[in-house]
């Protein structure tokens, strides 16, 4: 039998509430001893809690949710008490007294409710995410992948799977050649649109991309201006700017969101051929790092000096224009022209690199899982056996089942529920 795990599941005290949860076969009885009576399921009532030598805890709002309609699907007893430290320590340990029941460990209430059906992995992952968001655009995807829209599709591509291997199995049973020529026209059509739908799903970026961020690295000559629009744009003197060429060394690297989008701002040493200055020179190859895995590059070089892929930016737009012909867009780290504009095409850009928060995103883990699904349906075409058509729907089915956790080791879930904090 599982232990009764208990937490606090509110925020750190001191605060106006603490909210204890307890989840398992004890928290029945840990009720009962606390609050002296089993309450209405799913009321809120008041009770005084006392300890097991009787004495006064707290008085405390008291929810109890018997299993399996709770949120773990065990037994669970929720005390929202006042939310003083020693409240808090003293109502956990009365609770840690009492027989079979211990602290629960980081995402222990989340992992219960995924052993007991409650929610599947992937649903247990956009918790995650949701937990972790700090922007705006973080929220939204998480929040949309939480209810359940990508296991549910994985669901239904599982059953269309299952359907397909109906019919090769009657397609074995019935026919004497085992060759595809018994199956119909239609079944192909239809595996390849769901390896299709399934492609589709792939190409998606990845939810990671939006944890992380978008990487935007500014690179060009010494001097030309990178640390002084670092600055800028992320409205902080964090860099060091000065008319020195070489000023900067190392890479500096800020997070920043612009409209809920997050980005990861990095400043680099200016590029030159060659220095005599040891330091500078593996500041400069850490610079070309960078710029190598980056996600944009702004480069305040001379137009088109700079590697594949950069865009080209006009800096110093204060002290005169460059050439009629020049289109590059304009700023200035000294006045701000420009920057407002800069921002803005960042985060247009970004908006291609990233989940679009009206789609789901599937997170690499997810990914994977799903990745055998699209080849092995990719694979099946008129010329196979049917037992190798029926071997491929059969990784397919494998392969949704990791996706949702019904087929998945406990070193997965280990990793995924750590993630969480204690009490979730
Ligand atoms: N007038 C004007 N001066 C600028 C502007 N941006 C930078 N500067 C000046 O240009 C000089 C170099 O600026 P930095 O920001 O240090 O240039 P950097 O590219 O980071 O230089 P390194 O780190 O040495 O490669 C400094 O004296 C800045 O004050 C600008 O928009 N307008
Ligand atoms: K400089
Ligand atoms: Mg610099």
């Amino acid at each position: 039998m599982d232990d009764t795990i208990y937490a606090l599941s509110s925020g750190s005290p001191p605060a106006a509430i603490a909210v204890v949860r307890v989840s398992g076969p004890d928290a029945g009885a840990v009720v009962e001893e606390l609050a002296g009576r089993t309450p209405e399921p799913r009321r809120a009532s008041v009770a005084t809690l006392r300890d097991g030598e009787g004495a006064l805890l707290d008085q405390a709002l008291v929810l109890w949710f018997p299993g399996p309609n709770s949120a773990t699907g065990d037994d669970c007893l929720e005390l929202h008490c006042h939310g003083g430290r020693a409240v808090v320590r003293a109502v956990e340990a009365a609770i840690g007294a009492m027989p079979g029941c211990r602290a629960a460990e980081p995402g222990e209430f989340t992992r219960r409710a995924f052993a007991n059906g409650r929610i599947d992995l992937a649903e247990a992952e956009a918790l995650g995410d949701l937990l972790a968001a700090e922007t705006e655009l973080q929220r939204r995807v998480a929040v949309r992948a939480a209810d359940g829209a990508a296991s549910a599709k994985v669901e239904r591509w599982r059953d269309d799977v299952l359907l397909l291997a109906a019919e090769v199995e009657a397609a074995l049973d019935f026919s004497d050649e085992d060759d595809v020529a018994s199956l119909s026209g239609k079944f192909f059509e239809r595996v390849s649109s769901l390896a299709g739908e399934i492609g589709e799903w792939l190409d998606r970026p990845s939810s990671e991309r939006l944890r992380e961020g978008i990487r935007v690295a500014l690179a060009g000559p010494p001097n030309a201006g990178k640390s002084s629009l670092f600055n800028k744009l992320v409205d902080e003197e964090a860099a060091i700017a000065t008319p020195i060429e070489g000023t900067t060394r190392d890479l500096l690297e800020r997070p920043i969101a612009w409209d809920g989008v997050p980005f990861v701002m990095i400043d680099t040493a200016g590029l030159r051929d060659s220095t005599e200055d040891t330091i500078e020179a593996i500041g400069i190859e850490r610079a070309r790092k960078a710029l190598d895995q980056a996600d944009i590059v702004l480069w305040l070089g001379e137009a088109g000096a700079g590697p594949a892929g950069v865009i080209d930016i006009a800096t110093k737009a204060d002290l005169g224009g460059p050439a009629t012909d020049d289109e590059r867009p304009r700023v200035s780290a000294l006045t701000g022209e420009g920057v407002d504009g800069l921002r803005r095409r960042l985060v247009d850009m970004a908006a291609d690199l990233l989940p679009k928060p009206n789609e789901t995103a599937l997170n690499e883990r997810q990914r994977s899982a799903l990745e055998p699904a699209r080849d092995a349906l990719l694979a099946i075409d008129q010329g196979l056996d049917l037992l190798i058509v029926a071997e491929n729907l059969r990784v397919a089915r494998v392969a949704f089942d990791r996706f949702t956790g019904r087929a998945s080791s406990e070193d997965v879930l280990d990793r995924l529920f750590s993630r969480f904090c204690i009490g979730k």
